[in-house]
């Protein structure tokens, strides 16, 4: 098939009506290859609602939204659309308490191979490969034997973030990452990112400004379901529009 959109993810004229409430109006937005973009927007913006879009927990009420060009997210369902390399990490994370922080990641690795209902602990020479990779990613290196019940919040949120990267996702997508943590992990969480979308694109739903202005990519302010403003972080912060709509609230 050719593909219709250049882009990696293609959001056209996307609307979400919940009993005659519009949580997206008529929403556009693209994502390149290897990009990272942070959204921003006050409480009910619709940031959820547009996440839930792409990976088919919320089917749209109208408009396009296409993956690789080729893609309708908009008829597919959420483990076809996982298949397909999108991954979402929401704020809670959800490691396996009592498992070893390799062994959370073992898990992940194998559960790729779909072999994850008759999991053995062997593990072969390119997964404690792609497990050391993962761990020196995601800044775990010296907590590997530990339970991950003992890593901190962000430590946590790291070890989450290493088992998603396990399914070589193409898009990831991340709910905000920093809530709760300290200033140290929110810098280290944005260099992290960073260093994910030198090869992935990462879409980061994110309230902390701090947090934003460390990931230093192009920032997209949503309002009532809508892009209100697009642009870098100092200018969408000199908008008018987007400073009425912030103080307002
Ligand atoms: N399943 C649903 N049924 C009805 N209304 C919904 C549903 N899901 C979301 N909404 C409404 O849609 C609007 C957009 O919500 P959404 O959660 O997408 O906003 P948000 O930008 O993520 O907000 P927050 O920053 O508070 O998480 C809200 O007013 C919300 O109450």
């Amino acid at each position: 098939m050719e593909p219709i959109a250049q882009s990696l993810l293609y959001l056209d004229n996307i609307s979400v009506v919940f009993d005659g409430f519009r949580a997206l109006n008529k929403l556009s937005l693209t994502i390149e290859e290897a990009e990272m973009r942070a959204i921003i927007g006050p409480n009910g913006a619709g940031k959820t609602t547009m996440m839930d879009v792409i990976t088919g927990k919320t089917r749209p009420t109208a408009g396009e939204a296409l993956f690789a060009g080729v893609h309708d997210l908009t008829t597919m369902d959420e483990a076809d659309i996982a298949q397909l390399g999108i991954g979402r990490k929401f704020q809670t994370p959800t490691v396996f308490d009592m498992h070893t922080v390799e062994d959370n990641l073992l898990l992940a690795v194998k559960s790729d191979r779909r072999a994850f209902a008759n999991i053995s602990w062997r593990r072969t020479s390119h997964e404690k490969a792609r497990i050391g990779e993962l761990l020196e990613r995601i800044r775990l290196k010296d907590q590997r034997h530990r339970k991950a019940a003992e890593l901190s919040h962000g430590q946590k949120q790291w070890l989450e973030i290493g088992m998603l990267l396990a399914q070589e996702p193409r898009l990831l997508l991340v709910d905000e990452p920093a809530a709760g943590m300290t200033d140290q992990e929110t810098a280290d969480t944005a260099d992290l990112l960073r260093d994910i979308a030198r090869t992935r694109s990462v879409v980061v739903v994110e309230h902390d400004m701090q947090f934003v202005r460390d990931l230093d990519v192009k920032v997209t302010v949503l309002h009532e379901g809508s892009v209100l403003a697009e642009g870098s972080l100092d200018q969408v912060s000199a908008n008018e529009r987007v400073i009425e709509v912030y103080l307002g609230r």
